[in-house]
């Protein structure tokens, strides 16, 4: 293993989001359909022989501490008695708290890197473990499969969906996850479906149940949702803030995001169903 790697850190969308419940401790109960996107930030790890974990691309507005590329290395480090640390370059494309999973992904991508790094070779669903106190989305970036998720998004079954082309498009607002779940409003009651009925009433029966709410408390993002629906059916990806629309064609994807750049920052994406960093890894 070199002393170095450099992967990627794929994002996902939300194709559907059913809330089919609230459990004891207060988190809610969900149904969803995760697909990884060709979207991603790239981090660089590097091996030190001190144990000391250094992220050196500082992200702004999240403290070093509570940066998930550092939590993660440390959990990773605790859990193993590793003595080895790192060094963590950071390439920030994707937009935080945009409902795109980058911190988690981010995370996973250090768990799955620093795992090969550290020659310590723990299997993909201890990762998922230590990751899924980071972030309920972590453990579906560690399996590097798109997905069905149900629990909190930790019960993970690997699907193959289509791979269409997206216009993702982030409505410049940010959205607050507990505030949405915490809203009275929010539907809690989704009778929950299978998997596989789920995937054969396919795209034009998949929705966010979080949207009512996220477009009465975000009206950039109902602005947003309405202008892209008018070429194509549109949708709330997690919590938010992005939009997004699926496109047969990457020209017609580009087409309208180059009208929607006028306004918001917009991005063409395809989806995948494995993640970039198993390919690179060979895991
Ligand atoms: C709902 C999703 C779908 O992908 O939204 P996005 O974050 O991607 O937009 C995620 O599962 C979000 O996961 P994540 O962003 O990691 O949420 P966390 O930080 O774990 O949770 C933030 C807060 O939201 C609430 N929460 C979160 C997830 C959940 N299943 N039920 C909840 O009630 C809880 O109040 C929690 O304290
Ligand atoms: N490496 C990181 N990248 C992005 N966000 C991070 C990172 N570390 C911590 N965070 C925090 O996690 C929050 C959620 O980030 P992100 O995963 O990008 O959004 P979402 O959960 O909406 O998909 C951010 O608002 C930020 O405060």
């Amino acid at each position: 293993m070199p002393a170095s790697l450099t992967l990627a850190a794929p994002a996902k969308l939300n194709r559907m989001l059913h809330v089919v419940g609230r459990r004891a401790d207060g988190y809610h109960e969900l149904q969803t359909l995760f697909q990884l996107i060709d979207l991603a930030d790239t981090l660089t790890l590097t091996r030190r022989d001190d144990g000391v974990i250094e992220l050196l691309t500082p992200v702004a507005g999240v403290a070093h501490a509570d940066n998930l590329v550092v939590r993660a290395a440390k959990r990773l480090q605790a859990h193993t008695g590793c003595r080895y640390g790192a060094s963590i370059a950071l390439d920030k494309k994707l937009p935080m708290g945009g409902g795109l999973g980058g911190g988690s992904s981010n995370a996973a991508t250090v768990l799955v890197g620093l795992n090969a790094l550290w020659s310590l070779d723990l299997p993909l669903t201890t990762l998922a473990e230590l990751g899924l106190a980071l972030g309920a989305d972590v453990p579906v970036f560690v399996h590097g499969r798109s997905a069905w998720a149900e629990g909190v998004g930790e019960r993970l079954t690997p699907v193959t969906l289509d791979t269409p082309w997206f216009v993702v498009v982030h409505p410049g607002v940010s959205v607050s996850t507990p505030a949405i779940f915490q809203a009275p409003e929010l539907t809690r009651d989704t009778r929950p479906i299978s998997m596989a009925r789920a995937l054969q009433g396919g795209a034009p029966t998949w929705r966010n149940d979080c949207e009512a709410s996220v477009r009465d408390r975000h009206p950039p993002i109902a602005e947003a949702l309405d202008w892209l629906a008018q070429h194509a059916p549109s949708q709330l990806t997690g919590t938010g803030a992005c939009v997004f629309a699926v496109f047969d064609t990457q020209a017609d994807a580009h087409a309208v995001a180059d009208m929607a750049r006028v306004k918001w920052p917009s991005w063409v994406t395809r989806g995948i169903n494995t993640s970039p960093l198993h390919a690179a890894l060979g895991c």
